[in-house]
C-alpha cells in the first residue's frame, strides 16, 4: 500500500482502492485473520443487521466510507466519465455509461473495511473540472449522499446510498440500496442505476465479491442495460467476477447488444445484428496508476471533512499503533453517541448541510443537493 500523509495528523490521505493493492495485500494483514473475524461475529446471530457493530481498528482501512465512495468518482486512470458525454448517439453513450458504472465497483481487500462515517461528516475533492461532495446524511440507518458536477463537461451525478450489511454465518452480505444518477446535461439524458451486492465471503474461501443484478436506464432514449454480476460458485472458481448482460430498447424489449466479461479484467459488447465486438471497460487501464489526492489549500479544509475527522485514527493505523487507534476511535464514537443523545433529549432532528433528504417505503432514501454546482475543493487529485 502506498502511503502518503502529513507529519501533523490534520489531514490524512491514502492511496485509492485499486487492483494492484488487492494483488499485493497478502502480507498486509496479520495471520489468523479469519479466526479473528469469526470470533468478532461469534455473538452475532445469522441474519442480523451489522450497522451497529463497533469494529476494532485492526479491521479498518485507514479511510472512511465517504472516501471509498468518492474515490470511485474522482480516482480513475483514464477519463471514462467525460467519454460518456461525447458518444455520437444514445447507444454509444449508454455503452460508455455501462463501462463507467463498472469502474465504480472497486475491489475491497479481504479483512478490512472503511470507517462508518459520523453524522454530518463530509468529503470534498476536485479533479480537474470535476468537483465531488459527499455527506453522511443519516447515521442510523447509514445513508450517504453524493453530488458531483463538472461544468466544463456538462456532467452531474447524484447518488444516495443506504448499505444494509447482514451476517449469514459463512458470509457478510451488504445490499447497497439507493440509486445512482448520471446526467449528461448537454444531451438531456439521465441515466439511473443501482448497485450490486457486496459479499464478503468467510468460508470456505475468504474473498470479496460483487454479486447481483444491475439495471441502467435512460428514459429519454428509451434504452436500458441489464447486467448480472456473478460470484464464484461454491465449489469452483468458474464464472468468478464475471458480468453478463444486454442492452435493449425498454418499450419493445428488443435486444441490441450483448454484454460479456469480468469486472476486474475486461468487458465487451457485441452488436446483435453486425456481430461487431467493442471493449467498453478495461479494469487495468482504469484502475491502475491512480494518484492519491493531495491538500491544495489546508486553511479551508472543513472540520467535518472525513480526512480530518479520522486523521488520528488513520495515522495510528498507518503506524500500527493499535492502542492509540482504539483510543482515538473510541473518542469519536463516544462523541457521536453523546450528540445523538443530546438531540434526542431536545427532540431535535438533524438537518444535513448540503442535501435535502427524504425516505419513503416505495422509493427508499433519496437526496437532492441544495446547490446547483459543487464548488472547487481544497483537496485535489493531481492530474
Ligand atoms: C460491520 C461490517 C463487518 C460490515 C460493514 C459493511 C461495510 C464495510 C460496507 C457496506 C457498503 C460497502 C460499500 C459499498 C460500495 C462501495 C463502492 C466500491 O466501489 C468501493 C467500496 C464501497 C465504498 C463499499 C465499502 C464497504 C461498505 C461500506
Amino acid at each position: 500500500m502506498v502511503i502518503e500523509g502529513e507529519v501533523e495528523p490534520r489531514v490524512i490521505l491514502t492511496a485509492p482502492l485499486s487492483l494492484e493493492e488487492e494483488s499485493n495485500d497478502a502480507d498486509y494483514r496479520a495471520p489468523n485473520l479469519l479466526q479473528r473475524i469469526l470470533s468478532l461475529f461469534s455473538s452475532v446471530r445469522p441474519g442480523s443487521d451489522l450497522t451497529r457493530i463497533q469494529l476494532p481498528p485492526l479491521f479498518n482501512l485507514p479511510k472512511s466510507q465517504l472516501q471509498c465512495y468518492g474515490e470511485t468518482v474522482y480516482c480513475i486512470n483514464n477519463d471514462m466519465l467525460s467519454k460518456c458525454g461525447k458518444g455520437e448517439n444514445s447507444l454509444e453513450r449508454l455503452k460508455s455509461v455501462v463501462g463507467w458504472s463498472i469502474s465504480t465497483l472497486r475491489p475491497l481487500m479481504f479483512g478490512v473495511v472503511p470507517y462508518n462515517p459520523i453524522l454530518g461528516e463530509t468529503h470534498h475533492v476536485s479533479r480537474a473540472s470535476l468537483n465531488v461532495l459527499l455527506e453522511q446524511v443519516s447515521h442510523h440507518p447509514p445513508v450517504t449522499a453524493l453530488h458531483a458536477t463538472d461544468e466544463k463537461e456538462n456532467i452531474e451525478m447524484i447518488w444516495c446510498h443506504n448499505p444494509v450489511p447482514k451476517f449469514y454465518g459463512t458470509k457478510i452480505e451488504t445490499a447497497v440500496h439507493g440509486k445512482k444518477e448520471l446526467r449528461l446535461l448537454n444531451k438531456q439524458e439521465n441515466y439511473v442505476m443501482n448497485s450490486p451486492k457486496l459479499v464478503i465471503k468467510l468460508l470456505p474461501y475468504p474473498g470479496v465479491d460483487w454479486i447481483g443484478n444491475v439495471t441502467i436506464k435512460c428514459e429519454e432514449s428509451d434504452l436500458q442495460a441489464n447486467l448480472y454480476y456473478q460470484g464464484a460458485s461454491f465449489l469452483s472458481n468458474k464464472g468468478y467476477r464475471s458480468i453478463k448482460g444486454k442492452i435493449f430498447v425498454t418499450s419493445t424489449s428488443k435486444t441490441i447488444c450483448e454484454i460479456n466479461g469480468h469486472w476486474d479484467r475486461s468487458v465487451t459488447t457485441k452488436d446483435i445484428t453486425t456481430g461487431k465486438v467493442n471493449e467498453i471497460y478495461n479494469a487495468k487501464e482504469s484502475l491502475s496508476g491512480m494518484k492519491t489526492p493531495i491538500v491544495k489549500d489546508p486553511k479551508v479544509v472543513m472540520p467535518s471533512e472525513s480526512t480530518v475527522v479520522w486523521a488520528e485514527v488513520s495515522q495510528s493505523i498507518l503506524t500500527r499503533n493499535w492502542d492509540k487507534a482504539k483510543q482515538s476511535k473510541a473518542i469519536i464514537e463516544e462523541k457521536e453517541r453523546e450528540f445523538a443523545k443530546e438531540r434526542k433529549s431536545k427532540s431535535e432532528i438533524w438537518i444535513p448541510k448540503h442535501f435535502r433528504v427524504s425516505y419513503s417505503k416505495e422509493l427508499g432514501w433519496e437526496s437532492t443537493p441544495n446547490e446547483r454546482w459543487v464548488p472547487q475543493a481544497p483537496i485535489i487529485v493531481p492530474t
